[in-house]
């Protein structure tokens, strides 16, 4: 069966002496977890807050990077560097990158193949807008979203993968898809997956559901038989919050 999956999402919140008392807060909160728990600051804080998780079950995840090694890309930061800290995660193609950094699915699919070249287990994110939800074209985009975001990946990348299904209208809104139609989306994102890399992959591909996640949300939503964890982003900078996902 497929180990549940429960994120967080700084986004840019957090210095680095913030981030790591978060973490300090919550590791005895959540050493009792059932599912593997990620955080994931900001780039600044990610080696703080590795070392601050050490020897825990926590582990971190960046919430970006670019897909080239090295080079003149000003302001980026490389799957190299992550690696060399020890970053276990990555964070690709969040709607808020997509949107206000012009993020493309076929960077976002570098980026993909960069993360898995360097060790570095990737969190891709896909989900449409209320205005595609109410046209009914939910599924056909996300659908266009997956199969450029995850393609060409080998049969061990592809099960590795973790898919986060995050409708954008419900981000930071308090509105949650209801726990029926994140389970329908994210059943039919598994429908994708076989289609691309068979049943078996699909099978085996941890789903999440994000987008308002809260304390009092999360317990339907894992009772769902596609759900596999969340991506929680304004619920995870409060550590009794946070922990009270996590342990659901
Ligand atoms: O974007 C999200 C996580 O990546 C969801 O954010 P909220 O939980 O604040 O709605």
């Amino acid at each position: 069966m497929r180990t549940p999956i429960i994120a967080g999402n700084y986004k840019m919140n957090n210095t680095v002496s913030e981030a790591v008392k978060l973490v300090e807060e919550l590791k005895p909160l959540v050493k009792d977890a059932k599912c593997d728990v990620v955080v994931c600051p900001t780039f600044v804080c990610l080696d703080a807050v590795k070392k601050a998780v050490e020897g825990t079950n926590i582990k971190v995840g960046a919430q970006n990077m670019h897909f080239e090694e090295k080079g003149a890309f000003t302001g980026e930061i490389s799957p190299k560097m992550l690696e060399e800290i020890g970053v276990d995660y990555v964070v690709l193609g969040h709607s808020e990158r997509r949107t206000y950094f012009n993020e493309t699915d076929e960077a976002i699919n570098k980026k993909v193949k960069a993360a898995f070249a360097h060790n570095i287990t990737p969190i891709v994110c896909c989900g449409e807008t209320l205005e595609q939800r109410e046209a009914g074209v939910t599924d056909d985009f996300i659908a266009c979203q997956i199969k450029v975001d995850i393609a060409g990946l080998t049969k061990e990348e592809a099960e590795k993968v973790v898919i986060a299904y995050e409708p954008i209208w419900a981000i930071g809104t308090g509105k949650t898809a209801t726990k029926e139609q994140a389970n329908e989306t994210i059943s039919a994102i598994r429908k994708v997956v076989a289609g691309m890399y068979g049943q078996e992959v699909a099978d085996k591909v941890r789903i999440q559901y994000g987008g308002s996640v809260k304390p009092n949300t999360i317990k339907d939503q894992m009772a769902m038989s596609d759900i596999d964890g969340a991506l929680v982003g304004g619920a995870s900078l409060v550590a009794s919050d946070f922990a009270a996902i996590v342990n659901y």
